[in-house]
C-alpha cells in the first residue's frame, strides 16, 4: 500500500489529493448511513486521523451536527493540513456518541499495543450500540497480520481505502468487521505481495468430452471407510468423469458408480489415464498409512495431501518428489504439525504457510474462517463462507472438490480456489446444521452456479 501511494506521488499526486480522496469516498458511505443523524469522528495522529477530518468537514458541509474527537494532535504534514480544514469543534476528550460513530485513531500506521485515552475510546465504542464504522481498518489491528493490538469492537462497516490490506481476510479481526467496502484512489499498480480470489468461470465439458479428459480421480483409503467415501461423492459431482477408491477394505456402503481397486496400490496408481490423486482422510497414521502415502507421491501425479497424511509428511517423504504438484490441506492444528516437520516458524497463519510453501514448494491451502493459499504467484484470500461448515467431514469433501478441479487442468492454485468457491456454495445451498454427506451432495448444484 505504501508503495503503491508512493508510486501516485511520484506520478504528480500529492499525500493531500490521496486524503481528500480517501475521506470524501468514505464520508459518501457515511452520509448513505447515517441518513442525517448525529455523526461523532474518532480521530489518532497519523493520516489515519487526517482521513477523519476530512471525514467530519465533508459532512458538516452537508448539516451534520459533527462532533470529533482526537486525543492527540496531527503529527503529520498532511494530517494537520485536513484538521486545519475542518472548520468545526475538536475536542482532545469524551465519550463517542451519536447515532454513527466514524473510527478514524489507527490504519496501517498502528505498530505498537493501543493503550491510554485511545484504547478507553475502543472500549467505550465497543460498549456503544451506535452504528460502528473503522475507516481503512478496525483501529487495533495490525493490518499485515490481522493481530489485535488493542479493544476490537464488532463494526457493522468497515471501509477500506485503495485497497485490501491482509487483516481483512484474517481472523480474528474479519469477524469483527461486519460489511466490507472498497473505496478507490485510483492508485497506479505497485507489485502485489496477495489478491482476493475472483469467483471462477467453470464449463461443462466440451461437446467430445469423455471420462478420462474430464479427468480420473484416484483415492487412496485406509483403515477408516467413511472419510474417503465423502471425498469420493464430492470429487464426483465437482465435475471428475470417473472416480477410483484404492482400498483394501469391502466397501458395503459404497455407491454403485464408485469403483473399487485393490491389491498392489503402486501398480494400480501408474495407470497413465489417472489424473490426481488424493491421500489422507482416513488414512490412520501408521507405517503402512505411511507408505500407501509414499506410494501417492511417487506415482508422480498432482495429488492432494489431507488430514492423516498431514501428520505423516516430512523431508524424506518428499525427497525426490516434484512438490510443485502436491497441494496440501492443514486446518490450524496440521498446519501447527507441518511447520513443526518441516522446522518453519512463525507467529501468524499467513506467515506460516509463506514460509511453509518456501520450504518446501508445496502449495498450501491453509484452512479455517480465514482460508489462505499459498503457491506459484501471489497469496490468495476468501470472502468467508458460512460458518455452518465447521462440521466434520467438511475437510474430506473439500479435499475431493479440489482432487477433481486438480484432474480436470492440473493447476494446484487454480484448483484450490475453484473448490473453496465451491465447498462454500455448496455450504450456502445446504442451509444449516447441514451434514458433511449433505454437504458433498449438493457440490453438483454449487457447480451449476459457476457455469
Ligand atoms: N499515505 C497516504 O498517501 C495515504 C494514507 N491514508 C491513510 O493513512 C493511514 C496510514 O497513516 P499513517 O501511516 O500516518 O499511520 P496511522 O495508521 O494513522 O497511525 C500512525 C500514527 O499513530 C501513531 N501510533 C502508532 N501506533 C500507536 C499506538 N499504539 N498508540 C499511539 N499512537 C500510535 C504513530 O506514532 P509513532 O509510531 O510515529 O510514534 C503515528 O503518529 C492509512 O491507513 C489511511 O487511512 C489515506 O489517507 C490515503 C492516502
Ligand atoms: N467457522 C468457519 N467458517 C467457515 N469455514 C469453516 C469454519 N470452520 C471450518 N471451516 C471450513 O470447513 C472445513 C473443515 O475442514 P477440517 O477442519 O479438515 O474438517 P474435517 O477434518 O472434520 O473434515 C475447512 O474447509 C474449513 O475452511
Ligand atoms: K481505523
Amino acid at each position: 500500500m505504501r508503495a503503491a501511494e508512493r508510486a501516485a506521488m511520484d506520478a504528480g499526486t500529492s499525500e493531500w489529493e490521496l486524503m481528500l480522496r480517501a475521506g470524501e469516498g468514505a464520508a459518501h458511505y457515511v452520509h448513505r448511513v447515517a441518513a442525517g443523524r448525529g455523526a461523532c469522528v474518532l480521530c489518532g495522529p497519523g493520516n489515519n486521523g487526517g482521513d477523519g477530518y476530512v471525514i467530519a468537514e465533508s459532512l458538516r458541509r452537508r448539516g451534520y451536527a459533527v462532533s470529533v474527537i482526537a486525543p492527540l494532535e496531527p503529527a503529520t504534514d498532511t494530517a494537520r493540513k485536513a484538521r486545519s480544514e475542518f472548520r468545526g469543534e475538536v475536542a482532545s476528550d469524551g465519550s463517542p456518541e451519536g447515532a454513527v460513530v466514524v473510527d478514524c485513531l489507527f490504519g496501517y500506521g498502528l505498530a505498537r499495543r493501543v493503550e491510554g485515552k485511545f484504547a478507553g475510546l475502543l472500549e467505550e465504542l465497543a460498549s456503544s450500540d451506535c452504528f460502528k464504522i473503522a475507516i481503512d481498518v478496525p483501529s487495533g489491528v495490525e493490518s499485515d497480520t490481522g493481530k489485535a493490538l488493542g479493544p476490537l469492537p464488532d463494526y457493522d462497516l468497515t471501509l477500506a481505502l485503495g485497497a485490501w490490506k491482509q487483516a481483512h481476510f484474517l481472523m480474528p479481526v474479519m469477524a469483527a468487521m461486519g460489511s466490507k467496502r472498497l473505496v478507490p484512489l485510483n492508485l497506479p499498480h505497485a507489485g502485489r505481495v496477495a489478491r482476493l480470489s475472483a469467483r471462477p468461470r467453470l464449463s461443462a465439458p466440451p461437446k467430445d468430452s469423455h471420462k478420462y479428459r474430464r479427468g480420473l480421480v484416484a483415492v487412496v483409503a485406509g483403515d477408516m471407510p467413511g472419510a474417503p467415501l465423502l471425498s469420493c461423492e464430492a470429487a464426483m459431482r465437482a465435475g471428475a468423469g470417473y472416480v477410483k477408491l484404492m482400498s483394501d477394505h469391502s466397501h458395503p456402503d459404497a455407491p454403485a458408480e464408485l469403483v473399487i481397486e485393490q491389491a498392489d496400490l503402486s501398480e494400480n496408481l501408474s495407470d497413465e489415464r489417472i489424473s490426481s490423486v488424493l491421500v489422507g482422510p482416513g488414512l490412520g497414521r501408521s507405517d503402512e498409512a505411511r507408505g500407501r502415502l509414499c506410494a501417492a507421491l511417487e506415482s508422480g501425479k498432482p495429488c492432494v495431501v489431507d488430514a492423516d497424511a498431514l501428520h505423516l509428511l516430512d523431508h524424506d517423504v518428499i525427497e525426490g518428489v516434484d512438490t510443485s504438484r502436491i497441494v496440501v490441506t492443514p486446518h490450524e492444528g496440521e498446519l501447527a504439525a507441518l511447520c513443526k516437520s518441516f522446522d518453519v516458524e512463525a507467529d501468524n497463519k499467513l506467515d506460516r504457510a509463506r514460509k511453509l510453501h518456501d520450504v518446501t514448494g508445496m502449495t498450501i491451502l491453509a484452512k479455517g474462517p480465514d482460508t489462505i493459499c499459498v503457491g506459484e504467484g501471489s497469496a490468495v484470500f476468501f470472502d468467508a463462507g458460512s460458518s455452518w461448515l465447521s462440521v466434520a467431514g467438511s475437510g474430506d469433501v473439500l479435499a475431493g472438490i479440489i482432487a477433481a478441479r486438480l484432474a480436470g487442468h492440473g493447476e494446484p492454485v487454480r484448483a484450490c480456489e475453484e473448490a473453496v468457491w465451491l465447498h462454500h456454495e455448496a455450504a450456502r445451498l445446504s442451509g444449516a446444521a447441514f451434514t458433511a454427506g449433505e454437504l458433498a451432495s449438493s457440490v453438483n448444484r454449487a457447480l451449476e452456479n459457476f457455469l
